[in-house]
């Protein structure tokens, strides 16, 4: 699907665009006749969003190769999601996530037996990780932060120098390699890149710790990838965390869950060192040229449990 003209023209079709952004001169679509405005490719605090066509593949490579650089992988899968998406997740990072770097994947999966047994590269391990199931889907994906703060940080401190914290329901279609390193890295919600910053779904109760004042937002973020350091993402889930159980004590519970805790951590207490572009998460809805990791098949029915009437808690 093409993304509507007239947003792009309107509002972007300047050297500078409406969120004081400036835009990156290698990147312009052509479309037909129609020439697309160029993409920005810096944040307004300085940090580089990454485009294909922004970096030279074969000198990350080298650079990381000489600094001897390990990455992280950790992707959960609990309940159903092993069935439905963990063999296409796995399978293709094996083929695409960071190819020239050693890897190791942590797995965090309530039925580590069930884990399917994929073929890996030379330089990629897995490590699987037992977490516990929990009753309502929103607590499965907010308590996340939890493992990923007590089970995953402490073995990644050890062993890689950054880490990608995904999603499992989306499959890598291409290169997805070290440009996409930094210390703290946010992914552009592919949903909203086009989107007016109005229309964000962000927090709009004052009383939930995920609450982000509309004028505050440069970008929403997408919960399915975040990255970085070890140590930037012990601070980051931490925060997060406590967010969420400061919610639960208030009896509020964020609109998009851990990923609006995610936006305010990274909107008012730790702006992104690097933004993913869209290419690095895509929907398959917004017209892009290239793109490296998309979105898989939702299929909420089959995949997610049925909400308990009762309302237990994790
Ligand atoms: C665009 C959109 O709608 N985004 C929201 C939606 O993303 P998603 O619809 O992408 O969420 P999701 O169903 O993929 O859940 C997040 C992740 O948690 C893990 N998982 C989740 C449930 C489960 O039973 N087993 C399991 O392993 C798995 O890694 C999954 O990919 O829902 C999330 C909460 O869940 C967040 O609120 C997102 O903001
Ligand atoms: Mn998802």
């Amino acid at each position: 699907m093409l993304p509507t003209l007239s947003i792009l023209l309107e509002e972007d079709c300047s050297s500078t665009n409406r969120r004081g952004i400036h835009l990156h001169d290698k990147w312009l679509i052509n479309i037909g006749a129609i020439c697309f405005p160029k993409e920005p490719s810096v944040t307004s605090w300085g940090a580089p969003i990454v485009w294909e066509g922004t970096f030279d593949p074969e000198e990350e490579n080298l650079l990381h190769r000489a600094h001897g650089t390990v990455v992280g992988l950790s992707v959960f899968a609990v309940g159903k999601y092993l069935d439905s998406y963990l063999e296409d997740f796995l399978d293709s990072a094996n083929r695409f996530f960071m190819p020239g770097l050693p890897c190791i994947v942590y797995i965090l999966t309530d039925r580590p037996l069930d884990v399917p047994r994929i073929h890996k590269r030379y330089g990629m391990s897995i490590t699987t990780l037992q977490v516990t199931n929990r009753a309502r889907w929103q607590d499965i994906s907010m308590m996340r932060m939890m493992d990923l703060r007590d089970l995953v940080l402490p073995l990644a401190h050890d062993q890689v120098d950054y880490l990608f914290c995904m999603d499992v329901d989306q499959i890598f279609t291409s290169n997805y390699g070290p440009e996409a390193l930094g210390d703290l890295v946010a992914q552009l919600h592919s949903g909203y890149y086009l989107a007016n910053r109005k229309k964000y779904p962000l927090e709009r109760n004052p009383l939930s710790v995920a609450f982000i004042p509309p004028w505050k937002s440069t970008f929403y973020y997408h919960g399915a990838v975040f990255g970085g350091k070890p140590t930037h993402l012990a601070n980051l889930t931490s925060r997060c965390l406590e967010g969420i159980l400061e919610d639960k004590k208030r009896g509020i519970e964020a609109i998009w869950h851990d990923e609006s805790h995610l936006n305010r951590y990274l909107t008012l207490e730790h702006l992104p060192s690097k933004v993913l572009s869209p290419e690095y998460c895509w929907d398959n809805r917004l017209w892009l040229r290239y793109h490296k990791l998309s979105w898989a098949q939702k299929n909420y029915e089959k995949t997610r449990l049925i909400e308990p009437q009762d309302g237990s808690l994790p």
